[in-house]
């Protein structure tokens, strides 16, 4: 699954596309240059398990978000370099992200 590196061009979104992005993925924001997202996690277990999701997709696409990590909390940071902003790949991880939060985020019951 993760043995495969496959890279595509970016293309820049521009801030129509970006306010849409926002529109589905409300815990996302914009900081006017790139993507962000904080969150915390059950525990510390699935906090890394969610984290080596994200690495191995990243090393898979060859794209990193910017992550920030102590022990159940996560913060991420994603932009493009080679668009200078926010681009469709950006987009692409933000939806894998998600799918790899389900399930995982503490919930007021066990703070
Ligand atoms: C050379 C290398 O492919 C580039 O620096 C890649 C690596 N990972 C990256 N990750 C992210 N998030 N944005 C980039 O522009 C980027 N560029």
């Amino acid at each position: 699954m993760y043995n495969k590196v496959k890279r595509v061009a970016a293309i820049r979104l521009d801030s129509a596309e970006i306010s849409r992005l926002l529109g589905s993925y409300p815990s996302w924001n914009y900081d006017g240059s790139k993507l962000t997202r904080n969150l915390t996690l059950r525990d510390f277990e699935t906090t890394w398990s969610f984290l080596n999701q994200i690495a191995m997709r990243s090393h898979l696409w060859g794209h990193h978000p910017t992550i920030t990590t102590s022990y159940n909390k996560v913060s991420l940071q994603l932009t493009t370099h080679d668009v200078g902003g926010v681009s469709n790949i950006d987009r692409k991880m933000i939806e894998k992200i998600e799918s790899y939060c389900v399930g995982r985020e503490e919930t007021d019951g066990n703070k």
